[in-house]
């Protein structure tokens, strides 16, 4: 029989950008409907690179996304990152991980690390004091093709670094290829991932479906097929090691639909839905509550939420516009519905 209706405990978004000011007004509740907590994402500009900025911005966010939901703060690595503030913030409970940009991979990631040595001080303190470390996953080597700029960043960034903190907690954020889910999957206990809707369900056809689709563009961008299956089977393997991460990104329509358009996917409305699709076509809809609700916390080590959530089988047609945004999956019909607690 076919599965009408689905509880889970509530799961987490251990990827998000929420953004500030009124785009934070238009888009927090999104994310704070269907997640209990979620790994704020620090790419503001200014960047969140001090206590006070992070405290600030965590008042802003729960303002903004009600009650019973949990900003956990991120800060933002820069060259200049400073081993006592880190810790501080830590030891404070204001962030709770930070995040390396290498500069220019992506979305304001301009004051981003130019090398990964200048911030070994602070990956020192990280992994003494158990603060887990997120990272964009993508060389900016302008001779490195944008395919391939996830496989070198393994090669060249991340396995040393591995070998470097064999105690740091590291996150390879938004994994889009089938190296990454490998080097994840044989990685030490101490390597997670996180994965899009995105890259779950679009291959880089998408970019170039009858014109260009700005909506479908995101960093690092989607790869071919065959990358997009083993992200998937990491996703739904049951492995500890991969959770939700949904990088819901919003930018202004006129900044997406644009001559040099914003990369960034925004997925929140229709985030549990999205991934629901994903884990029923791969016939793993059991092992969707480890993937959305278990794996996560207990990587960062933080307790599992107690209150369940349901997903409903119900089509419900995405619409083309959300608060003045276009979301992931406009204008298709998904299977299933969040339902609430
Ligand atoms: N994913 C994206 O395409 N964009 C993100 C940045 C990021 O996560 O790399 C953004 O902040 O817009
Ligand atoms: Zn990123
Ligand atoms: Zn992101």
């Amino acid at each position: 029989m076919t599965l009408q209706s689905l509880t889970i405990r509530r799961p987490d978004d251990w990827h998000v950008h929420l953004r500030d000011g009124e785009m934070l007004e238009r888009v927090a509740r999104h994310t704070s409907k269907q997640f209990a907590r979620a790994i704020i994402m620090p790419n503001l500009v200014p960047p969140v690179t001090s206590v006070d900025a992070a405290s600030a911005y965590r008042d802003r966010i729960r303002a903004a996304s009600g009650e019973g939901f949990e900003p956990l703060i991120t800060a933002y690595l820069t060259d200049e990152a400073d081993p006592a503030e880190l810790a501080r913030g830590f030891e404070e409970k204001i962030w709770v991980a930070a995040k390396l940009y290498p500069a220019g991979a992506t979305t304001n990631s301009a004051s981003g690390v130019t090398n990964i040595r200048n911030i070994y001080p602070a990956l020192e303190k990280m992994q003494a004091i158990g603060m887990v470390l997120c990272v964009h996953g993508e060389v900016t080597d302008p001779e490195i093709d944008v395919f391939d700029r996830e496989g070198v960043f393994i090669d060249r960034v991340l396995e040393p670094l591995v070998d470097d903190f064999p105690d740091l907690k590291i996150v390879f954020e938004h994994i889009t290829t089938a190296e990454a889910a490998d080097f994840v999957r044989d990685a030490p206990a101490t390597v997670a991932a996180t994965i899009t809707p995105q890259h779950l369900h679009i291959n880089r056809n998408a970019l170039f479906a009858g014109g260009l689709r700005p909506h479908a563009y995101c960093l690092p961008v989607a790869k071919r097929e065959h990358h997009r299956l083993a992200v998937r089977a990491a996703a739904v393997s049951g492995s500890a090691k991969f959770f939700l991460g949904t990088d819901s990104a919003p930018h202004a329509r006129s900044a997406k639909e644009s001559a040099c358009g914003c990369a960034g996917i925004f997925n929140a409305p229709y985030a549990m839905e999205s991934y629901a699709a994903v884990f029923e076509e791969e016939d793993a809809l059991d092992r969707l509550e480890g993937f959305a609700s278990e794996h996560g916390p207990n990587f960062y080590g933080v307790p599992l939420n107690e209150d369940r959530v349901t997903l409903e089988r119900v089509d419900q047609i995405v619409p083309e516009e959300v608060g003045g945004l276009v979301p992931f999956h406009a204008g298709e019909t998904l299977k299933w519905r969040f339902a609430g607690g």
